[in-house]
């Protein structure tokens, strides 16, 4: 790939799990950004660590050379909240532009079991064509909040959610306009699906609507294990569903190719949670970045 066309980022996740905050909670803001950028990346997202102060998260970052990428916004406009969810976007945006961030990933978590010990592979929601009608509308109205700000909104397809499949990104991508864009997470397609092949496609068919990227391997044999145990999607990345690039079954050389085929320029967040008592965040950022190197060289 490019260098030039190429951010590279990583997300404090494998450090400190938002969605599971006894997952690292030893670890502290400053020893993330500091292994980030030892490590080599120059980018990230922001965790619940992070402080919220603009001037001292800035510099703190800058002594790093790290920059704010993106940071996760869920919404809820199917369970009809959207006001709600326009009025913290609103913040949510200022505080990113402020950072500098120029994409805002979001995940419409309306009826998502993705927090719950709900089964992963067979309780996700289905969503109405009222509820996406819905979506279509509150997508469409953020959109055109972001490009107040030069920025760009783009969704989070995840396992557990309402728009999680390639069916359903499809839908997704049908309804809203234009300006509406993707984020594509290759371990959340390839978790769904269980194929290279299904991922590659979804990659390949929006590639000129996706605007960020996370990078995200997965532990087959674990997926396995939360198929046959009716496991939550929480319960999974206890066990290790997800890893860094390089070390679990996707192969990413595709992954690449296609970005580069397309011209794709913007961030690729390596984005890996795990148990950081079984997987030390430094190695496994350092893991990716040598993958990245030897197979993007970026
Ligand atoms: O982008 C993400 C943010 C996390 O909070 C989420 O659960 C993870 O799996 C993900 O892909
Ligand atoms: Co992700």
């Amino acid at each position: 790939m490019k260098a030039e066309n190429i951010k590279l980022g990583i997300a404090p996740i494998g450090w400190t799990n938002d969605d599971l905050p006894e997952l690292g909670s030893e670890n502290t803001f400053e020893q993330c950004i500091s292994e980030m950028a030892l490590a080599g990346y120059v980018g990230c997202e922001v965790g619940n660590k992070y402080p919220r102060d603009i001037s001292v998260l800035k510099h703190k970052l800058s002594l790093r050379n790290i920059q704010i990428c993106n940071a996760w916004f869920s919404t809820f406009f199917v369970d009809g909240k959207k006001q709600q969810t326009i009025e913290e976007f609103i913040k949510h945006r200022d505080f990113l532009a402020a950072m500098g961030a120029k994409v805002i990933g979001c995940s419409e978590q309306s009826r998502s079991i993705q927090g719950t010990d709900k089964s992963i592979f067979k309780e996700k929601p289905v969503f109405s064509d009222e509820d996406w009608r819905l979506l279509a509308e509150g997508y469409n109205e953020l959109a055109r909040l972001a490009a107040e700000k030069g920025m760009k909104v783009c969704l989070h397809h995840h396992m557990g959610t309402g728009i999680q499949t390639p069916e359903e990104i499809d839908r997704y991508m049908t309804l809203v306009n234009d300006n509406v864009y993707l984020l594509f997470d290759s371990g959340h397609l390839y978790y769904s699906e269980g194929s290279q092949q299904a991922m590659l496609a979804v990659l390949e068919k929006y590639i000129k609507r996706i605007v960020h990227v996370h990078l995200k391997d997965v532990r087959d044999d674990i997926v396995a294990e939360v198929k046959n145990n009716n496991l939550s999607f929480l319960q999974g990345v206890k066990k290790g569903t997800f890893t860094v690039p390089g070390d679990g079954v996707i192969d990413f050389k595709p992954i690449f190719e296609i970005l580069e085929k397309y011209d794709y320029k913007g961030w690729m967040v390596v984005e890996a949670e795990q148990d950081p008592a079984l997987a030390n965040p430094f190695e496994y950022a350092l893991k990716g970045r040598q993958y990245i190197k030897q197979t993007a060289g970026v």
